[in-house]
């Protein structure tokens, strides 16, 4: 029997007295694209944490699986947790570069677990492993600001510097958090095709965190649906009118509308990436 590539077994997640997740289950199979949805404050960026072994769940609540091992169980970490995570990408919002340091350096650290410290501090990366980096960057668009510093780029090109970090990472299940939050529709768009684009070509598993509708429709066939930290609907993309967003989420719905007309055009499929052999 294949097992989904995450589990989610009632997870919960309080702090202080705010609840932020309230019981929240589901499975996501290989090859899923799915849209974390919701307003904010509704629990997306604290499952993601959850889900990519960043943050634990409650004690004794809750457990994730992934690659059909245990990541946490009751609020505890596995001890397995480092070489669970050397599977998992995780794109930020704030794409979580340093700035001062090249493009090139930066997608490296996605190889930080299979490099001596000593070797990752000094930037004494492999010709191999360089020969790595520069593929990714090239598969994003990237390959002409190899050598600039990251402190230099738009924030779209930073973006994309975060996945080509994950793609270097050789990550199976991609956790991305809001990745177009603060981007301009044009970046966003960018942005999210390379994303799709990874799952559709390169096979990754790709949980998207955002709060547009339109986008989750446009790139997204599953949208899990978060409200006040529980999860409210886990189906397709295409029954999220703005009448059943009405019934889910009430005067709430405006927030998950707003801009809509941008990407409200039907969902082109993103360019293929041009992946080395
Ligand atoms: N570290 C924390 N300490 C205290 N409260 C927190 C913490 N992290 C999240 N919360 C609270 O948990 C709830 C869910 O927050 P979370 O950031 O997960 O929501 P979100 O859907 O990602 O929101 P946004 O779209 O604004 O990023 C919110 O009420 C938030 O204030």
């Amino acid at each position: 029997m294949t097992h989904p590539v995450l589990r989610a077994q009632d997870l919960r997640r309080t702090y202080g007295t705010r609840v932020a997740l309230r019981g929240v289950s589901f499975d996501v199979r290989r090859g899923e694209r799915v849209a974390l949805l919701g307003a904010s404050g509704s629990g997306k960026s604290t499952l993601i944490r959850c889900l990519s072994g960043l943050e634990t769940t409650d004690p004794g609540a809750g457990r994730i699986e992934v690659f059909g091992q245990a990541l946490q169980e009751g609020g505890r970490h596995s001890p397995r947790i480092r070489a669970l995570r050397r599977r998992i990408g995780v794109i930020f919002q704030q794409f979580n570069l340093v700035g001062r340091l090249g493009v090139m350096s930066n997608v490296l650290t996605g190889l930080a677990a299979d490099t001596p410290l000593w070797r990752g501090l000094l930037g004494r990366y492999t010709l191999a492993q360089r020969a790595l980096a520069l593929d990714a960057l090239d598969t994003i668009g990237l390959a002409p600001q190899a050598f600039q510093r990251a402190s230099t780029l738009s924030g779209g090109q930073q973006q994309r510097a975060a996945i080509a970090r994950v793609l270097v990472q050789g990550a199976e299940l991609v956790l991305a958090d809001e990745p177009v939050a603060s981007l301009d529709p044009q970046s966003t768009r960018r942005v999210m095709d390379q994303l799709a684009a990874l799952n559709r070509d390169a096979g990754l598993t790709l949980i998207v965190s955002l709060h547009q509708v339109s986008l989750a429709r446009r790139y997204c066939h599953r949208v899990l649906a978060l409200r006040d930290g529980e999860l409210v609907y886990d189906g397709p993309s295409a029954a999220l009118t703005p009448s059943f967003l009405q019934q889910l989420y009430g005067t709430a719905a405006e927030e998950l509308l707003h801009d809509d007309h941008d990407f409200a055009a039907p969902a082109a499929e993103a360019p293929p990436l041009a992946l080395a052999a």
